[in-house]
């Protein structure tokens, strides 16, 4: 276990064993089943690549118009609780007065990715972002506070977890491809990333 730090993001390397990594991946069952992945859909009309869904008080939400928390699953049921053990993860990681009220589940197939974006829907930015990588190799990307300039890429493994927070907080990060079946923690392969964070 090592604790990297590249422009403020700091990255935690095989923070989760593997036992601990199938200890969540059996948790996130109930979870699936109740809220089943769907495909957002993004202001210009197309669908993400990324299939998604989330445990807590709230929920990433993308339709045509816009991206946003809400309350309910698309199909109109609450959103599950974040399963203890991945509460302990935030604890441990974050020094901070909250629980975070989002999980988002991000399932990230063969040819998934995530462009470069800003976690910037949440009302106090002074609070973290933790997320947890599990399954396939997944190259991350960490920019800037603005689109454009340099970037640095990096393999997430599973086990991995990223906090980001302080000066990196409003940067610009994505995923830019997977290394599909690089891992055989998920049977059919593929990658999940959690991410957690204070909404409210
Ligand atoms: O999959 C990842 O590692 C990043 C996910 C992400 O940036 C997000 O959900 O906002
Ligand atoms: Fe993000």
């Amino acid at each position: 276990m090592v604790m990297l730090r590249v422009r403020g993001f700091e990255i935690h390397k095989s923070y989760l064993s593997l036992q601990e990594q199938q200890a969540l991946i059996e948790v996130l069952r109930p979870v699936l089943k109740a809220v089943p992945l769907f495909s957002p859909t993004v202001a210009s009309g197309g669908k993400m690549s990324v299939r998604m869904t989330s445990a807590g008080r709230y929920g990433w939400y993308s339709d045509e118009q816009g991206h946003r928390y809400q309350a309910h699953h698309p199909k109109g049921q609450h959103w599950p609780e974040i399963p203890p053990e991945i509460l302990n993860i935030w604890r441990a990681l974050t020094q901070t007065d909250r629980e975070p009220e989002c999980c988002l589940v991000n399932y990230y197939g063969e040819n998934a990715r995530m462009g470069l974006h800003q976690d910037r829907d949440e009302a106090d930015f002074s609070y973290p972002v933790l997320s947890i990588s599990l399954g396939d190799d997944g190259l991350y990307r960490m920019g800037n506070e603005t689109r454009g300039g340099k970037s640095e890429s990096l393999w997430l493994n599973s086990g991995d977890v990223v906090v980001m927070g302080g000066e990196a907080r409003l940067k610009y990060h994505g995923v830019d491809r997977i290394r599909f079946k690089s891992s055989r923690l998920l049977p059919k392969g593929g990658r999940i990333n959690l991410t957690l964070r204070v909404v409210t």
